[in-house]
């Protein structure tokens, strides 16, 4: 039934990225062997509805940049399911972003979101606006100009969006801005606002702290280890990898590189984040090559520089790695060069930055490997009480909502370790991830009706 599946997709599958495909095709395989445990899986057809987004929302972006030209692009909302609550899922503004990487991304959120045991659906948009050189106002007109699209078909009981790559709380703040400019309505309907009106605090945060919540728990459950006094690597240089470098950093570990689109930054002595921040946070998109300049014994590397078919970020020693950055950044080379350098710990806090024949290779070299939809669930996790705090018009102090997500991410690792128990596929926490995810969904799919 999995390869009839596959087989549809593929055949209408007009595009040549085939990230969606990747996506399904590692859930299906995680699936093959539960789901002729229960007759009404198949009697309710749940995985062919569970591979077939709702509804694909595509609208033109149209906005004037500094000198007054019309400037058009192509905005996406794909509201995939909404079986458990909502539909929730962040916008992603980048070049590359088109229909099928959307369609992955919002397929992984319905399962992320499920293994949360929070009540949110599945979705994803965004838009192929290149932040990069804009200006403020343009930033702030792009904004108004895609809100002015999607506003029609988002609530706050309906759909929820969030950020991404390049959507932010500047961002989410505009698109919140023209929201209530053209409704009038003051709801929690995007979530990672401005703490000046609406964010939860942490949010900025969450995603990052979650991933090293949930690889403290990880390591200390199987391994009994900690990471303090441990040498991390950490990709990507935004938003995630950001605060996971921080929380590293506060726990004790040895942070030694940090990455862009560009090129890798190596510094043995620990990464400085004072120095990555002034490069990168609020709308700077300038050169991790900036780091070297300005720290001496920090090497930077181009990716020019380095194998085609690898990225230098994965080429140095270290106990753990944390791939932050974006889908397929961890390739079957890379993975061979941390298990040559000691790696005993992949930790995703992007979604999906390793290639299948990679994690394929750590599992069956032993080395512990979580993927993103359980690990780095503590995004939308705080996005979901950003949601319960503007419901019942409250604000959580900043510890209140750190035990939250601390506490969750342990309640994730454990729903995801004890299912790959259960189904004798022990420490595979890809399997325990998809199983457990996918058994909530279908069981509200199913008493939902067809
Ligand atoms: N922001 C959030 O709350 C969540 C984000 N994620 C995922 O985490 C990843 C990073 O997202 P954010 O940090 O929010 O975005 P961001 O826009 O803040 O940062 C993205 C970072 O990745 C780097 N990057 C982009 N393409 C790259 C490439 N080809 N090679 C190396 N580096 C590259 C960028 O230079 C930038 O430093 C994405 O996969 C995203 O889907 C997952 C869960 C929640
Ligand atoms: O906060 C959210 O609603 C979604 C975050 C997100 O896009 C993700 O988890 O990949």
């Amino acid at each position: 039934m999995v390869e009839k599946i596959l087989a549809n997709l593929e055949k209408s599958n007009c595009s040549t990225d085939d990230t969606f495909l990747q996506a399904v095709s590692e859930v299906l395989a995680s699936l093959e062997p539960i789901i002729k445990s229960d007759s009404r899986y198949e009697q309710f057809a749940i995985l062919e509805r569970l591979v077939t987004p709702d509804r694909i929302i595509q609208f033109k972006i149209q906005w004037l940049d500094d000198n007054n030209n019309v400037q058009i692009n192509n905005g996406y909302r794909i509201q995939f399911n909404n079986s458990l609550g909502p539909y929730k899922g962040g916008l992603r503004f980048h070049p590359s972003v088109n229909i099928n990487i959307l369609k992955f991304l919002a397929f992984e959120q319905i399962f992320k979101n499920s293994l949360t045991g929070l009540p949110v659906g599945g979705a994803k948009g965004g838009s192929d606006f290149d932040p990069k050189g804009k200006s403020e106002f343009e930033i702030m007109r792009f904004c108004h100009a895609f809100m002015r699209e999607l506003h029609t078909y988002i609530g706050a009981r309906i759909d929820v969006p969030a950020g991404d790559i390049g959507v932010g709380s500047r961002e989410i703040g505009y698109l919140f801005g023209e929201y209530k400019h053209i409704t009038k309505n003051y709801d929690g309907v995007l979530s990672g606002k401005p703490y000046a009106f609406g964010g939860s605090l942490l949010r900025p945060q969450a995603t990052g702290y979650g991933v090293v919540y949930f690889a403290r728990e990880m390591l200390s459950q199987e391994l009994q280890e900690s990471l303090e006094g441990k040498v991390c690597t950490v990709s990507g240089a935004g938003n995630v990898a950001i605060h996971t470098i921080e929380k590293l950093q506060q726990l004790g570990a040895l942070v030694v590189t940090a990455s862009d689109s560009d090129g890798t930054i190596y510094d043995p002595r620990g990464i400085d984040l004072t120095v990555v921040r002034e490069l990168k946070e609020n709308g700077r998109r300038l050169s991790l090559s900036g780091y070297a300049d300005r720290i001496p014994g920090s090497v930077y590397t181009s990716k020019n520089d380095y194998p085609a078919q690898g990225h230098a970020v994965w080429q140095y020693p270290c106990f753990a790695a944390f791939p932050c950055a974006t889908q397929n950044e961890l390739s079957l080379f890379d993975a061979k060069s941390l298990i040559e350098n000691g790696c005993v710990a992949v930790i995703e806090g992007a979604n999906m930055p390793t290639a299948p024949d990679a994690i394929e290779l750590f599992q069956r070299e032993g080395v512990l490997f979580s993927p993103g939809k359980a690990s780095n669930a503590g995004g939308v996790s705080v996005s979901e009480f950003e949601m319960s705090q503007n419901a019942s018009m409250e604000k959580w102090d900043f510890d209140k909502v750190d035990r939250k997500l601390d506490e969750l991410m342990r309640q994730i690792y454990k729903r995801v370790s004890l299912t790959a128990k259960e189904y004798g596929v022990e420490r595979n926490f890809v399997d325990g991830a998809n199983i457990a995810a996918f058994k909530r969904v279908a069981e509200a799919m199913i008493l939902e009706g067809v």
